[in-house]
């Protein structure tokens, strides 16, 4: 909201060694929520992820960048176990959320992905109505005993996600007919229904015109009070309106992260610095 991103950044010396590895910036975050140390990712032989240290902080909201590749989804997918779907994908090093291992083995992926949810690029209500699309979740999570809990649960997670007032008079229609926007915003609704403390989003606006992606960054910002959000995103200037941090990401390693207004206006590293004047990605 506040960043302008420059094209005159003053150079400063490169610095290949930071804190950690070879990330430069702070990987710490005031108040983490999530700590994430030594991860690394392989799809078969492929090595996506290589070495990654990264706090998120409660409360903030951090852009994932970098060139097409370099392994933002695939980073973001580990903190909700999302790529155990892909079989050739192997994970290790250590990931914590409230201080809790995530690879731990006695880990249930079921109320894991509730607590960190997830939005996808494009908007994938089920093929049932919008009360359906928000009741599923609570129903399958025992979060409500009865049809008036239910009833407020699904009217409060659309009060959050801002689609209360477009929606109320027509919860029993199928969700696939809102507008893009809409649905993506039912996508967000249905997500919060099941109480999550962690929302990862991996290009959420990337399907929706400036209108709608106006509504969904205004929501992210909005939804910073209560959650901690993590967004992969191809939009600098996104990244520059919604994030407190930014980190940058290339061929799979961690090249830099830091708050967003340092890092679009005063990059430690020559790789983020031509990633964000457009040199290169
Ligand atoms: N399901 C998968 N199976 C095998 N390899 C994968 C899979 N998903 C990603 N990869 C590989 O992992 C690497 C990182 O991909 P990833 O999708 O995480 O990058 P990204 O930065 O999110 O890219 P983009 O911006 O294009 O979405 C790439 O080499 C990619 O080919």
């Amino acid at each position: 909201m506040k960043t302008l991103i420059s094209k005159n950044i003053s150079v400063k010396p490169l610095n290949l060694q930071g804190e950690m590895g070879a990330t430069v910036g702070s990987i710490h975050a005031d108040n983490p929520r999530i700590t994430c140390r030594n991860v690394n990712v392989f799809y078969g032989e492929n090595h996506a992820i290589q070495d990654i240290n990264l706090d998120i902080g409660t409360n903030e909201v951090i852009s994932l960048i970098g060139p097409s590749g370099c392994g933002k989804s695939t980073f973001l997918r580990c903190l909700n176990r999302m790529n155990d779907t892909v079989e050739s994908c192997r994970v290790n090093g250590e990931i914590k959320i409230d201080n809790v291992d995530v690879y731990s083995k006695h880990m249930d992926v079921v109320p894991l992905r509730a607590q960190v949810g997830m939005v996808f690029q494009k908007p994938n209500p089920f093929p049932k109505s919008i009360y359906d699309n928000i009741a599923y979740g609570p129903k399958i999570h025992g979060l409500a005993s009865t049809k008036a809990e239910l009833d407020q649960i699904v009217e409060s997670s659309l009060r959050k996600a801002g689609l209360w007032d477009e929606v109320k008079d027509r919860l029993h229609q199928p969700g696939t007919g809102l507008s893009g926007g809409q649905q993506q915003r039912l996508c967000i609704a249905r997500t919060l229904s099941v109480e999550p403390e962690v929302i990862l989003m991996d290009e959420p606006c990337s399907a929706l015109d400036p209108i709608a992606t106006a509504k969904i960054e205004q929501l992210i910002d909005e939804l910073r009070q209560r959650y901690t959000i993590a967004i992969v995103t191809h939009s600098m200037q996104q990244a520059a309106r919604v994030s407190q941090r930014t980190a940058y990401f290339h061929l799979g390693k961690l090249i830099e992260v830091g708050k967003t207004s340092d890092v679009f206006t005063n990059p430690l590293h020559e790789l983020t610095q031509d990633y964000i004047t457009g040199r290169f990605g």
